[in-house]
């Protein structure tokens, strides 16, 4: 996947381009990313990238020129590059007005070819480059952070993660309780006592499925017990169904 980031900060992006399962993937070419500043394309002495916002108010904008040619060499760049032809990148501006970002829109965002994220910085951007130059808008949640980097490292983390090859353990994305709507069972590594607190038994006896339906109705439980929200959305296996009793029982005495 190839993937243009435009912000003010370029070098912010090493944290996914140096490191971990994004920096890996970038390593075995499976994920371009790329980066372009709206300072570059100023044209005045001072370089500038903000203004102040028309009726006043705190703080300032982007200006739309700098901002809107740093997308257009982003896309063309993205049409340019060696291979087969390919589609125009999605363009996506990461922003609280966004739509709320989950696995469900990280998986559909993972099967794209390509994809330009914008990272507003100041109060925003001007209405107008949305409406020009912007496909969608994105959101990680129900907070205003400074910029938009770090939303658009956190996309590109989670779509990374869903690209063929990326992951050891092929099916752990699979696996994921996400990828599944649930939240995660509970995890245990050496040692065996910590702090007079035991690894459940099913997890040392070996037998892979009670390891399975241990890990299932405890996925099932967290999601009941924590985010009952999630619940709603998911149709039940009857085995799930029974785990969930079984747990709900099993809690409730
Ligand atoms: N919740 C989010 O995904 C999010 C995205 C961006 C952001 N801040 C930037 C700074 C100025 C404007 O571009 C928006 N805050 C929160």
């Amino acid at each position: 996947m190839w993937i243009g980031v435009v912000t003010l900060f370029p070098e912010m992006l090493r944290a996914v381009t140096d490191y971990g399962v994004t920096g890996r993937a970038i390593a075995q070419g499976r994920l371009q990313v790329n980066c372009w500043n709206p300072r570059e394309f100023t044209e005045d002495r001072h370089r500038t990238v903000d203004d102040r916002p028309y009726g006043g108010g705190p703080g300032m904008l982007m200006k739309i020129d700098p901002l809107q040619k740093a997308i257009v060499t982003a896309k063309q760049s993205a049409l340019a590059r060696d291979g087969k032809t390919k589609s125009v990148p999605k363009v996506i501006y990461l922003s609280p007005q966004g739509k709320r970002l989950d696995q469900a829109g990280v998986n559909y965002l993972a099967e794209l070819e390509s994809m330009v994220l914008v990272a507003g910085r100041y109060e925003g951007v001007d209405e107008r480059l949305i409406e020009a130059e912007v496909d969608e808008e994105w959101s990680i949640g129900d907070f205003v952070l400074s910029g938009g980097e770090i939303p658009a490292m956190a996309l590109i983390d989670a779509v990374a993660r869903m690209l063929p090859g990326t992951l050891g353990h092929e099916d752990s994305a699979i696996e994921d309780s996400f990828f599944s709507g649930l939240l995660d069972c509970p995890h245990y590594t050496r040692p065996e006592v910590f702090q007079d607190r035991q690894v459940p038994d099913v997890l040392l006896g070996g037998n892979h499925e009670k390891i399975r339906q241990w890990r299932l109705k405890q996925a099932l439980g967290r999601t009941w017990g924590r985010r009952p929200d999630l619940l709603e959305h998911l149709t039940l296996t009857s085995e799930m169904k029974r785990l969930l009793d079984e747990y709900i029982r099993e809690y409730s005495v």
